[in-house]
């Protein structure tokens, strides 16, 4: 026995996936594929190959109907026809795969094999197995209700590394009724090459991992071209000095994951909420609806991380001087629509009179941002106004915007599916139709947002305000696109 056998960590070999969760698929006579192949020994390339159309569709043939017979040579997950290959310990990367001996472009070397579950089963293993301090990520996508999770139970192929330029893919094949995932060659691999393919990581918060294949073309982290990634790190002013690179801890796996680092006492509710939530995690290939609460992109500037450790600090609250004239969304403004409160100087307020949550986002260079969106509230704004036709436009506008808002929403229920479809099935781009309907309701909102906010400072400027209230603008500023109303002052 290999002497480094030992030193792997404990999971179950197998070589066909495992059905705990659900029985089986039997393939239904109606639905077996038959081929036109014939074998003729004459022909080495009669029996189902390159030209047989199940090949062609990615569908194994089923014995006992195949003309070839036992010349078939289109029954690889079946009949386990892997390549050959070695297991050895990489730099940082755990264990990996290499090929030992030379595999041919498009040859099938190895099935994906692990336990299939429902979706939901792995968002729950996933987390499970991040909170238990596992480092490895195991579960891949199988179709777009269900996963393989090679945690416990698996074959070889759960070696197989990451690499942003990889010389192997994955692949479905349709197998007697069931949807397997083979690794495949995309080239000529050499013997001793190590075998790696692009995880299309979905990142969903967590820690990032550093990816370590080496590519000249490496994106920087695992997971680093999913949306959840994308939505969490985005472009940056360069010359903004308030983040610096060097502030960002960097994990080169989970094991320094920050969780296990955040502060031990003296956590506020808001601290262990991060701290739960900051428990998601990253799953190869696989679109998991994402938590938009996700409080793990919730987090206080860098400037407060300390240099080693701490990614995640508690949310950051602050008074809501700001939040005179925004809501905090659409809704809410309505329902704040009275609450004016007065300030310890007797100054009038609006606002939810509840503290404001600042949203840094993270650049995968390690900057932030400060994302809050702020919202006018344009009820009050109208009642500012002295002129009536001035508040009915706000109001209109306001209910435009709304109503585009809530369009956008609904369209996006809408085309979730063919979305995630998109992300599962790692396609160039979204249908045309689709992408096309979606800009066109994010113009639209955009739009009412603007005539929106047009109409507030052309009728903050440009019409008397209204003194019943008590209250008097005395100064408008425009910061970038913002209307920032800086003070109300009593009459
Ligand atoms: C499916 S396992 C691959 C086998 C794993 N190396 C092992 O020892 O069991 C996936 C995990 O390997 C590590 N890994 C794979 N590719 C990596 C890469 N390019 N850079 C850093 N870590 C990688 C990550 O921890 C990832 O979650």
């Amino acid at each position: 026995m290999d002497p480094c056998r030992e030193l792997i960590p404990h999971y179950e070999h197998i070589q066909q996936n495992d059905f705990a969760y659900r029985r089986h698929k039997k393939q239904k006579e109606e639905e077996i594929a038959i081929c036109e192949c014939r074998f003729n020994e004459n022909d080495p390339f009669s029996t189902c190959e390159e030209r047989c159309l199940n090949v062609l569709t990615s569908t194994e043939c089923t014995p006992g109907y195949c003309p070839c017979g036992n010349y078939c040579k289109n029954q690889r997950f079946q009949k386990c026809q892997y390549a050959k290959t070695k297991l050895f310990q990489t730099e940082g990367r755990g264990w990996g795969l290499l090929a030992d001996e030379d595999i041919k472009a498009g040859q099938f070397i190895i099935e994906y094999c692990g336990e299939v579950i429902s979706w939901k089963e792995a968002r729950r293993r996933s987390q499970n197995y991040e909170n238990q301090g596992l480092k490895d990520a195991y579960i891949i996508s199988l179709n777009s209700a269900e996963s393989i999770d090679a945690t416990k139970k698996g074959s070889l192929a759960r070696f197989i590394n990451h690499s942003c330029q990889p010389n192997c893919e994955t692949r479905k094949w349709n197998v007697l009724g069931e949807i397997r995932v083979g690794i495949f060659a995309k080239q000529d691999i050499s013997n001793g090459t190590e075998l790696a393919y692009d995880y299309n990581f979905e990142w969903y918060g967590g820690a990032k991992v550093r990816c370590l294949c080496g590519a000249a073309t490496c994106s920087g982290f695992l997971g680093a071209k999913s949306r959840g990634f994308q939505e969490d790190t985005y472009l940056w002013e360069d010359d903004d000095e308030r983040y610096t690179v060097e502030k960002v801890p960097l994990y080169d796996s989970a094991e320094d994951e920050p969780s296990s680092k955040l502060p031990k006492t003296g956590n506020s509710p808001s601290e262990i909420r991060m701290s739960r939530n900051y428990e998601c995690s990253s799953i190869m290939d696989w679109s998991m609806e994402a938590e938009h609460n996700s409080a793990a992109l919730v987090v206080s500037p860098l400037d407060s991380v300390p240099n080693e450790g701490v990614l995640i600090n508690p949310v950051k609250t602050e008074s809501c001087d700001e939040m005179r004239l925004y809501c905090h969304d659409t809704q809410q403004g309505f329902a704040q629509k009275s609450a004016i409160q007065s300030n310890s100087a007797g100054k009038k307020k609006i606002g939810p009179g509840r503290k404001k949550k600042k949203h840094l986002k993270h650049h995968s260079n390690g900057k932030s941002k400060d994302v809050t969106e702020k919202q006018v509230d344009a009820r009050y704004v109208a009642k500012l106004l002295a002129l009536k036709e001035a508040q009915e436009e706000v109001l209109t506008n306001e209910e435009l915007k709304n109503d585009a808002a809530s369009q956008l929403a609904s369209l996006y229920d809408e085309i979730r599916p063919a979305i995630e479809e998109h992300e599962r099935d790692s396609q160039d781009s979204v249908a045309t139709s689709v992408a096309e309907k979606w800009i066109e309701a994010c113009c639209r909102k955009l739009k009412a947002e603007f005539d929106l906010y047009f109409s507030v400072i052309k009728n903050i400027a440009c019409t008397p305000k209204d003194t019943t209230d008590q209250v008097q603008l005395s100064e408008v500023q425009h910061i970038g696109s913002e209307v920032k109303l800086l003070e109300f002052g009593e009459t």
